[in-house]
C-alpha cells in the first residue's frame, strides 16, 4: 500500500499520478541514477528532510529523524506556524518559507535572549548574458521581496548568500565578472539594504564582491555588515579561498586581512564565515573565541562537490563552538557564455552544477533544522534563545577544555621551517626489534 505523500510539492496530479501507477518508490519511479534530477529535487522531493518524512512511516521516521536531526530540549526542530500574511507571499513569490524555534531552559539569574534570524537563499533572476546591470538590478529586486518577507516574519538579523548581487561567474576565470564588485561602505547594494535595514529594525548581512578603491581597487569577497539603524558596523573579508573544482576563485581576490571580527549587534554577537572557511575548524574556532553567538556561513556550493560535506560541517562548528550557525547556500544552475575547464580533464562546460540550497540553522546542542528546498528561492526563519550557547558551554565544556595553551605551543614550533612532524616509529619497520619488544 502506498502512502499519499505529506510534502505539498508532491500534491501535482502529475507527480502523484506517476507514484501510484508505476506502485515503486520515488527513488526507482524515473528510472534514474540515485542522484538529484534535473530540477534540482531528490526525484521529486525539495528536500531529504521531506522525502523521509513522506517515504518513512512516522514511528520510523521519528527515529531517523532524531538520529539525524537532534533534539531541542527533548524535542525535534518542527515547523512552528506561519503568520497568512508570510505564507501568501510565499506562495505568491514561489519561494520555500520554514519557521523554526530553538529554545533554551529557563534560567533564574537572566532573562531569556530571544532574536529572530533570517537566512536567504536564492538563484540569479536573468540569464548570464543579460547587461549587467540589468541582471543586478533584477536580483536586488527579488531579494528585496524576500527581505520584506522576512520583516513580515520578524525577523532581526538577516544574512544573505555569499556574492548574492551577481551570478557566480568566478568558475570561468573571466574577468569582466569583476564589473560587479561595489564598495563595501558606499556602494549600490550597501545603499539598498541600508535603507530596508533601517526600515524594518533589521541587521543585515551583505556578502559582496567587493572593490577597495583605496588599495588599488583591489577586489575581495566580503561581507558587509549593516546595523538596525542603516549604518554600516563593518565588514568581514573571506578568510579561505578555495582552488578546488571549479571555484576559480583565487583568480579574482586573495585571503581577506580582516581577521575574525565579531560584530556585537542590539540583538546578539555575530560573525561571519565565508563559504570555503567552512571547511577550516580554526577559523569556525577563532569566530567562537572572539564571543560570536551566531556565525553565518553564506555560501555557493555545488552538490556534486560538496553536497555530502554540506550537512555537517556547520553543524560541527556550532556543536564544537556552543554557536548557533546560519549556513546558506545559492540554488539553481547558472550557464555562462562562453565555455570554461578546470584542470581536471573534464570537458569544457558552460555551467557551474547545481548550487542545492539546502539553507538551514544548526544550534549548540547538536540539533539543527530541516532545510530550505533544493531547487527553489527560500526564506528560513529561527527564533532562537541565545541563552542556549552558555548551557551549552557549562553542560559540555568544550571551550573550558579545549587546551588553547597546548595548540599555542604546538603550532609555534609548527610555522618553523625547520619543523619535524612528532612521529614515533616502530622499529619492526626497519627490520629490527624495538628496544622494549615483548620477547617471547
Ligand atoms: N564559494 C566557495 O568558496 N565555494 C567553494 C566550494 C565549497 O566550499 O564547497
Amino acid at each position: 500500500m502506498h502512502r499519499l505523500p505529506r510534502d505539498p510539492f508532491l500534491r501535482s496530479p502529475l507527480r502523484l499520478g506517476n507514484l501510484l501507477r508505476t506502485g515503486r518508490s520515488r527513488c526507482d519511479m524515473e528510472n534514474e541514477p540515485a542522484s538529484a534530477t534535473k530540477d534540482g529535487s531528490l526525484h521529486g522531493y525539495e528536500s531529504l528532510h521531506r522525502l523521509l518524512s513522506s517515504e518513512l512511516p512516522p514511528h520510523l521516521f521519528q527515529e531517523v529523524s532524531r538520529v539525524l536531526y537532534g533534539c531541542n530540549r527533548g524535542s525535534a526542530v518542527t515547523p512552528v506556524p506561519q503568520t497568512e500574511d508570510l505564507s501568501a507571499a510565499a506562495k505568491e513569490g514561489n519561494f520555500d518559507v520554514q519557521t523554526f524555534e530553538f529554545t533554551a531552559d529557563l534560567e533564574q539569574m537572566r532573562a531569556p535572549r530571544n532574536v529572530c534570524v533570517g537566512l536567504i537563499q536564492n538563484a540569479i533572476v536573468l540569464p548570464t548574458t543579460e547587461p549587467f546591470l540589468k541582471q543586478k538590478h533584477a536580483i536586488m529586486e527579488r531579494v528585496t521581496s524576500l527581505i520584506e518577507s522576512a520583516a513580515k516574519a520578524g525577523v532581526n538579523i538577516l544574512c544573505l548568500q555569499e556574492a548574492w548581487t551577481m551570478p557566480f561567474g568566478f568558475c570561468t576565470r573571466e574577468k569582466r565578472w569583476c564589473e560587479f564588485a561595489e564598495s563595501a561602505e558606499a556602494g549600490e547594494s550597501t545603499k539598498l539594504l541600508q535603507g530596508l535595514a533601517q526600515r524594518y529594525n533589521m541587521v543585515i548581512v551583505s556578502p559582496i564582491l567587493e572593490r577597495d578603491e583605496s588599495h588599488g581597487s583591489t577586489i575581495w569577497n566580503t561581507a558587509v555588515v549593516i546595523g538596525n539603524h542603516g549604518n554600516v558596523i563593518g565588514k568581514h573579508r573571506k578568510n579561505h579561498i578555495p582552488r578546488v573544482g571549479d571555484f576559480n576563485e583565487s583568480t579574482y581576490y586573495m585571503e581577506g586581512n580582516t581577521g575574525h571580527p565579531v560584530f556585537e549587534t542590539e540583538f546578539g554577537k555575530i560573525a561571519v564565515n565565508i563559504c570555503y572557511g567552512r571547511h577550516h575548524p580554526m577559523n569556525w574556532q577563532a569566530f567562537g573565541m572572539n564571543g560570536a553567538e551566531i556565525v553565518f556561513n553564506p555560501s555557493a556550493t555545488v552538490g556534486d562537490l560538496s553536497e555530502p560535506m554540506w550537512p555537517i560541517e556547520a553543524r560541527n562548528a556550532a556543536i564544537a563552538n556552543s554557536y548557533f550557525v546560519g549556513a546558506i547556500n545559492r540554488v539553481g544552475t547558472e550557464v555562462f557564455p562562453n565555455e570554461f575547464t578546470s584542470g581536471d580533464g573534464k570537458p569544457a562546460h558552460k555551467d557551474f552544477g547545481h548550487f542545492y540550497g539546502s539553507s538551514f540553522v544548526a544550534a549548540p546542542d547538536a540539533s539543527c533544522s530541516p532545510s530550505l528546498s533544493r531547487c527553489r528561492d527560500g526564506l528560513l526563519v529561527a527564533k532562537l534563545d541565545l541563552n542556549l550557547c552558555q548551557q551549552l558551554k557549562d553542560k559540555w565544556g568544550f571551550r573550558m577544555t579545549s587546551r588553547i595553551d597546548m595548540y599555542a605551543d604546538f603550532f609555534r614550533e609548527y610555522v618553523q621551517h625547520d619543523f619535524k612532524p612528532q612521529v614515533i616509529h616502530d622499529s619492526y619497520l626497519d627490520g629490527l626489534p624495538a628496544m622494549n619488544s615483548r620477547t617471547t
